[in-house]
């Protein structure tokens, strides 16, 4: 017996799913920046240096497990979670205050 596809979802309906996601993406970098506001305030009164590539190396070498188990290409992985960490030194580090900073593609792992 020939079983029968169902039909593809209209083209719209399938991009209305991936804007939702990409949704999704924004509010979970907005929910990361508030934690890491919080981290430099936390460092600050500790007067722990606001780089630490160790705990990047941590982050890096976790996201990218996930990766591989979810199929998700290794490249894309690592360059999602560098615009992250550099979004992260960059909040905590303005450039005004902070004197001279290392280019935002560059993380303090330099994997
Ligand atoms: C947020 C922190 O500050 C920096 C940014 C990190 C990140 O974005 O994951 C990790 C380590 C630090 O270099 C932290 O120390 O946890």
């Amino acid at each position: 017996m020939k079983v029968r596809q169902s039909a593809p979802l209209p083209l719209a309906m399938l991009r209305a799913l991936v804007d939702a996601l990409d949704d999704g993406l924004i509010t979970l970098l907005a929910a990361r920046r508030m934690l890491v506001g919080a981290i430099a305030v936390v460092k600050a009164e500790a007067h722990i240096a606001t780089c630490d590539p160790a705990r990047e190396c941590y982050v890096h070498n976790r996201a990218l497990r996930l990766a591989r188990r979810l199929g998700v290409p290794a490249t894309t992985a690592r360059a999602v979670i560098e615009a992250a960490i550099a979004d992260a030194r960059g909040q905590q580090n303005p450039p005004l205050a902070a004197g001279p900073e290392r280019p935002a593609s560059q993380t303090c792992c330099d994997r």
